[in-house]
């Protein structure tokens, strides 16, 4: 059986295909710019008999105007001879989509009714950037592969384990009760994914874990026996650390702030605190490796970036230690958090008191898979976990159909 995974954002779309029972990834993509004359698709095919031989790449470069005409470029390539993996589009049985926001209604993955795509909808104010996106996915699916079964895993259910303490604001009753104003969390799937491996490395199912997801979108979760207890992003995906283009935390009054005295409109502070903060608003660039290239050379913006972004990491660092009442990991993953050893290493700066101790030789060191940056007397295991999100999103819908 095929299981494509799909997960569509406002300009890109990641994409997977897996033969099951196997978990074997078969291909991989990410098609980038969509909606421009110069979008890209990279497209890349796994050696079944060799996995360890690299991929092969085919890289286009082409005008693409929506989601539709990129899910059409990809099923092409899907399907063309030579290196075609399906004959066809009813070889995908199920096509799972990343969804981020499933409010309170979904604690696990969900088959695709016309009752849930209302609810996604619904949901589309508290998750601008992302919920839109995912909804278009799922309506070029269920055309492209209108055979296949529709499966949603939302980024918000791993979270729905939260405590009230942790999920509600100090807000009157009725906001919550009637108008559903609390904390969700995001990145859920990830968060779930790298808690489950680090555990099992750890030999410690009841692990009292700190997950750091740090890509585009950045967010932390608190983590033990399996079940989130706290997480950094809030209501919508904006709250918490500093991340590529949104803000995190900030002072609620600066928005009234912005929207009396200095004029903004809403949508303006919603572009602003979204598309225009972060790491962009700070450095001019919400590409870390663009920022890490700045601060080499000398770049004073970028280096206040950077410690600002390491800063909010620690505090939750600290925050999260008391919510667990301890602490046998800290698991960095994501683009960022796999790949940019400075960060690593301004967060477990001067944690000596939390028990973080890092090894910088083997923090520099570029390695796959899940690897461990502790010295052997740090209290703490410091671990780099790579997200497979779609490998999980994959497992959650055989897993769902199976029952
Ligand atoms: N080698 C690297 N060094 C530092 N940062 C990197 C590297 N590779 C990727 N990144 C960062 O990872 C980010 C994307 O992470 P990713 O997890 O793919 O995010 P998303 O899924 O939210 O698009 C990029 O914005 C980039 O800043
Ligand atoms: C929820 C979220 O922020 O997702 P991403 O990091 O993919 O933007
Ligand atoms: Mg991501």
């Amino acid at each position: 059986m095929n299981i494509f995974v799909l997960n569509s954002g406002s300009s890109s779309i990641k994409y997977q295909l897996f033969r099951w029972p196997a978990e074997r990834p078969v291909c991989s993509g990410l098609v980038e710019r969509v909606g421009s004359a110069q979008a890209t698709i990279t497209h890349q095919v796994f050696d079944l008999q060799a996995p360890a031989n690299p991929p092969a790449e085919t890289k286009l470069t082409l005008p693409l105007a929506d989601h539709e005409a990129g899910l059409h470029e990809v099923v092409r390539l899907l399907t063309a001879a030579p290196g075609g993996i399906i004959a066809d589009p009813a070889d995908i049985a199920i096509v799972g989509h990343r969804v981020v926001h499933g409010g309170e209604t979904y604690a696990a993955a969900t088959r695709i009714t016309p009752a849930v795509k209302a609810e996604i909808k619904r949901l589309f104010a508290l998750a601008p950037l992302h919920n839109p996106a995912n909804y278009v996915g799922i309506e070029v699916a269920e055309r492209v592969f209108a055979q296949a079964r529709q499966v949603a895993v939302f980024d918000t259910a791993f979270h729905q384990t939260l405590p009230e303490r942790a999920f509600r604001y100090a807000l009157p009753t009725a906001l919550y009760t009637e108008q559903r104003i609390r904390k969700y969390g995001f990145h859920g799937t990830s968060h779930q994914y790298v808690a489950a491996q680090a555990a099992a490395y750890l030999q410690k199912p009841d692990a009292r874990l700190i997950t750091i997801h740090l890509g585009n979108g950045c967010s932390m979760a608190a983590v033990r026996d399996g079940q989130s207890l706290d997480t950094s992003m809030g209501f919508s995906p904006l709250a918490g650390l500093v991340m590529g283009t949104r803000s995190g935390d900030i002072d609620p009054s600066v928005l009234l702030y912005l929207l009396g005295p200095l004029g903004y409109t809403a949508e303006q502070v919603n572009t602003l605190l979204n598309k225009e903060s972060g790491m962009l608003g700070l450095t001019g660039s919400n590409d870390m490796r663009d920022i890490g290239a700045a601060l080499a050379a000398g770049d004073a913006r970028a280096a206040l970036a950077y410690d600002l972004y390491a800063y909010r990491i620690r505090q939750y660092i600290g925050a999260y230690t008391a919510v667990l009442n301890g602490l046998d990991a800290i698991v960095f993953t994501a683009g960022v958090g796999e790949n940019d050893a400075l960060v690593r290493s301004r967060v477990c700066e001067n944690m000596e008191f939390f028990g973080l101790n890092l090894d910088e030789d083997k923090n520099q060191q570029r390695l796959p898979g899940l690897r461990e940056l502790n010295r052997p007397e740090s209290r703490v295991k410091i671990l780099v976990i790579p997200t497979a999100e779609e490998l999980e999103i994959a497992r959650q819908c055989a897993d769902l159909l199976s029952r």
